[in-house]
């Protein structure tokens, strides 16, 4: 008598797909697809609502999430998501668990409001809290930084309009890798700091000169090697940060906490203290 298989538990299908690269591929797609979503709000009369920690949300934040918890439970159901617009309206869960998602639909919504270029679309997977796979796009540039299976790099390309008849569009898939840190170090911090804690933040990471730059494009750029160091003294939540970090480390960067260590995620209120983010 033979058996039907028993349907891959989530884990199993997500570890499968993780070590192929097609994972990383998947939820870029999911990403530019939330890009395609949130463009026609950007530089329009889109309103503009406080939350109560006093940052701007947007219908195109929503939108954009909503897409995104509906593509990747369909993908793989019974994952564990943890999005920053859900957070919002209905609280942090209690725990992370040992998979699960981070999601920042929207990131840099105060520049997007001003209508900047600089906002991001964020989706991280997170495994026994380290950020295993990562997709963060720039929908005004049309650009998309991804990781690959494991120890395989990291990738960028431009994506294109949607064409009819065509699941997907965009230029190939390029390799980018940090740079060797040069004798005169750039730094990227938020435009949340003053001039003042910009400059000491950059030279305390050997950088003599630095850039206000918003949302997690600043891992990308460390990443592709135009920048060297993001210094951050206030704090983040685990969804400004995730992606961006999978992609850096798969880029040969590192972000470090306080201690030393890889920041790690899973923390509690999933809320993450100091850290820099650094390239070769
Ligand atoms: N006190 C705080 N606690 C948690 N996150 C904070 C914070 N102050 C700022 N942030 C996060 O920092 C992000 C902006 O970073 P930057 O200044 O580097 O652009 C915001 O993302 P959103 O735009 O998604 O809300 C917000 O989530
Ligand atoms: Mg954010």
């Amino acid at each position: 008598m033979t058996t039907s298989p028993s349907p891959a538990t989530p884990d199993k299908t997500l570890s499968r797909d993780l070590a192929s690269g097609a994972l990383a591929l998947a939820i870029a797609e999911i990403a530019e697809d939330a890009a395609r979503l949130i463009l026609p709000y950007w530089r329009s009369d889109t309103a503009v609502e406080t939350k109560s920690d006093d940052s701007p949300v947007t219908q195109a934040d929503r939108a954009a999430e909503a897409l995104i918890l509906e593509r990747l439970a369909a993908l793989y159901p019974g994952v564990q998501t943890v999005a920053e617009e859900a957070v919002a309206e209905s609280g942090a869960p209690a725990q992370a668990e040992d998979w699960f998602w981070l999601i920042d639909p929207l990131d840099g919504t105060k520049g997007f409001v001003r209508g900047g270029e600089a906002f991001t679309v964020n989706i991280a997977l997170i495994h026994a809290g380290r950020p295993v796979a990562g997709v963060v796009t720039a929908p005004a540039t049309a650009t998309t930084w991804r990781t690959d299976a494991p120890g395989q790099g990291a990738f960028r390309r431009q994506f294109g309009e949607q064409q009819e008849g065509e699941a997907h569009s965009g230029a190939e898939w390029r390799p980018i890798k940090v740079r060797d840190r040069p004798a005169e170090g750039m730094a990227l911090l938020s435009h949340s700091v003053t001039d003042e804690e910009a400059a000491r933040l950059a030279a305390r990471h050997g950088c003599t000169r630095w850039q206000g730059t918003d949302s997690s494009l600043k891992f990308c750029l460390i990443a592709e090697g135009r920048f060297d160091a993001y210094p951050r003294s206030g704090p983040t939540s685990e969804w400004d940060t995730a992606a961006g970090q999978a992609v850096l480390e798969a880029a040969g960067g590192r972000v470090l906490a306080d201690d030393g260590q890889p920041l790690s995620y899973g923390k509690p209120r999933f809320l993450n203290g100091p850290f820099v983010a650094m390239g070769g």
